[in-house]
């Protein structure tokens, strides 16, 4: 295994490929398009980040680290600390969960990991054994876990992006599940962005405000009992972390001194990241940021890594959904890039601002029962931003609960100007037509996966909300 310290010596500087020579002929072939807005910026970071002068299709890897945090015990979380369990089997048997989805919209192989999980998960078929400790200790106490813990948690994070990177894979989705880990999260925000527990605290799974208000003073006194140094991301890491938290920033280390693409996902993921930067801060020019989360240290989280999100589909998960999203527009950008450099991109028209708009009739109790069947979905009520708007949007045009993707075909005429609209979640659009109906389709068929192959809560035996606007609407019999 190899240490934290090797590893940072094998990360290097991530420069523009457009100001060096070999990418001088990318960035000639790239011009000859015209309307590819944000496709731009992501094109070119993942050509910089992989340093590749014939950009290839991805191959991604991503890895669900999962823990549980001792804090769960201040009543900080809308879900019983169970759920990580049932959460970490349904990845794994009922495959029902948002990162099935997202990875099989993205294609992407994936990876479950126990890091420490509150239970002995040893009989679990294709979960990956890398158990600390049953659990972080409540930090609100004294240290989550000890220094060597969390040096050895990191350290498993870089062992799995050694290995997956042996076996060509050059770009990493991060995912994590462990009930109460928002807690950690902000409290690991605050200690590095310097933010206030008022400003970093969020409300994780969709927790009330009696519940928000709790979290708030644990994360006060979490900071105040531990004082975390934010220039050592090891302490941070041991005194208000988690098990799951010290692997994906190993991952990131990992992946980066291989000169792989870390493709960031929910505020999470930019915890993880933070320790990562706190470690080595080469790393997070290795690092391309998908979705602006919900939780309102999101932004000051990016901000601190130098990272803009590319999208805003009001997400708020790190379980692959925005990370999948910017993969996927990976694969578009190579493609259409492909298709310039060989003179066969498409002659397309370039779309008004804002684009044409069309009244749809649509079906309000079609829609009512995909909602329905959307809050009972194994995730955090209302989580999915954008893709539940969307999925019920289209349940409602096609008059048909769980529409699926050649029915969009199918419909193609009709949809064309919502398929255009939606292409507008890119912060700076596309406004090239061929270019602007992928993007929207690309959404569609997220949002359609994200409707169909997850499975609910009845289905998957995991347990349901019991506090905030979860509580009584998701339920075990659905
Ligand atoms: O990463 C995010 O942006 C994010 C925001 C809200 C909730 N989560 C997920 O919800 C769980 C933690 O929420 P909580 O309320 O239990 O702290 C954990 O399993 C995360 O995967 C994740
Ligand atoms: C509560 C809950 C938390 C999660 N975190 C990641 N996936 C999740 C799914 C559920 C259901």
């Amino acid at each position: 295994m190899k240490s934290i310290e090797t590893t940072i010596n094998n990360i290097k500087q991530v420069t523009d490929i457009r100001n060096t020579s070999t990418g001088k002929p990318l960035a000639a072939n790239w011009c000859k398009g015209t309307g590819l807005g944000g496709l731009t910026d992501i094109f070119f970071n993942y050509v910089s980040i992989t340093g590749q002068s014939k950009p290839l299709p991805l191959k991604k890897a991503a890895i669900i680290a999962c823990g549980d945090h001792g804090v769960c015990a201040m009543n900080v979380s809308a879900y019983p600390q169970k759920t990580t369990i049932d959460m970490t089997r349904n990845y794994l048997v009922s495959k029902g969960a948002v990162a099935n989805a997202m990875t099989n919209f993205s294609a992407t192989d994936m990876l479950v990991v126990d890091m420490g999980i509150a239970a002995d998960m040893s009989s679990l078929p294709g979960l990956i054994n890398k158990k600390i400790a049953f659990g972080t200790e409540n930090f609100v106490y004294g240290p989550a876990m000890t220094r060597d813990a969390a040096v050895k948690a990191i350290e498993t994070g870089i062992d799995l992006a050694d290995k997956l990177a042996a076996k060509g894979y050059n770009c990493f989705l991060l995912g994590e599940m462990g009930i109460a880990n928002t807690t950690s999260s902000a409290a690991i925000a605050a200690a590095i962005c310097g933010l206030t527990a008022e400003q970093a605290t969020g409300r994780g799974t969709n927790i009330s405000d009696s519940r928000l208000k709790i979290k708030i003073d644990v994360v006060k006194k979490a900071l105040a009992v531990n004082k975390p140094n934010p220039a050592d991301g090891i302490d941070v890491l041991s005194k208000i972390g988690g098990f799951e938290f010290g692997c994906l920033a190993g991952v990131i280390l990992g992946a980066a001194a291989h000169d792989c693409l870390i493709i960031l996902d929910g505020f999470n993921t930019s915890a993880a990241a933070l320790i990562a930067q706190a470690l080595c801060p080469l790393s997070a020019k290795h690092m391309m940021p998908s979705h602006l989360a919900g939780e309102p240290a999101h932004q000051a989280a990016l901000q601190k890594l130098g990272l803009s999100p590319y999208i805003d589909l009001r997400l708020q998960l790190s379980e692959t959904a925005g990370s999948s999203v910017i993969a996927r527009f990976i694969d578009l950008a190579v493609q259409i890039y492909d298709m310039l450099r060989t003179d066969t991109f498409p002659d397309a028209d370039i779309l008004p601002d804002p684009p044409a708009t069309t009244q749809y009739s649509l079906d309000k109790d079609i829609m009512s029962t995909c909602q329905e069947r959307i809050d009972n979905l194994t995730k955090p009520i209302k989580c999915l931003g954008k893709f539940e708007d969307i999925a019920i949007f289209l349940a409602g045009v096609l008059k048909k609960v769980q529409p699926v993707m050649d029915d969009v075909t199918a419909n193609k005429a009709l949809l064309l100007p919502y398929i255009l609209a939606t292409s507008r979640c890119l912060k700076i659009p596309v406004t090239n037509a061929y270019a602007a109906e992928k993007v929207g389709l690309i959404l569609i068929d997220g949002a359609l996966h994200m409707l169909n192959d997850m499975k609910t809560f009845a289905e998957a035996a995991v347990s349901v909300a019991n506090d905030g606007p979860g509580a009584g609407r998701q339920k075990s019999t659905y």
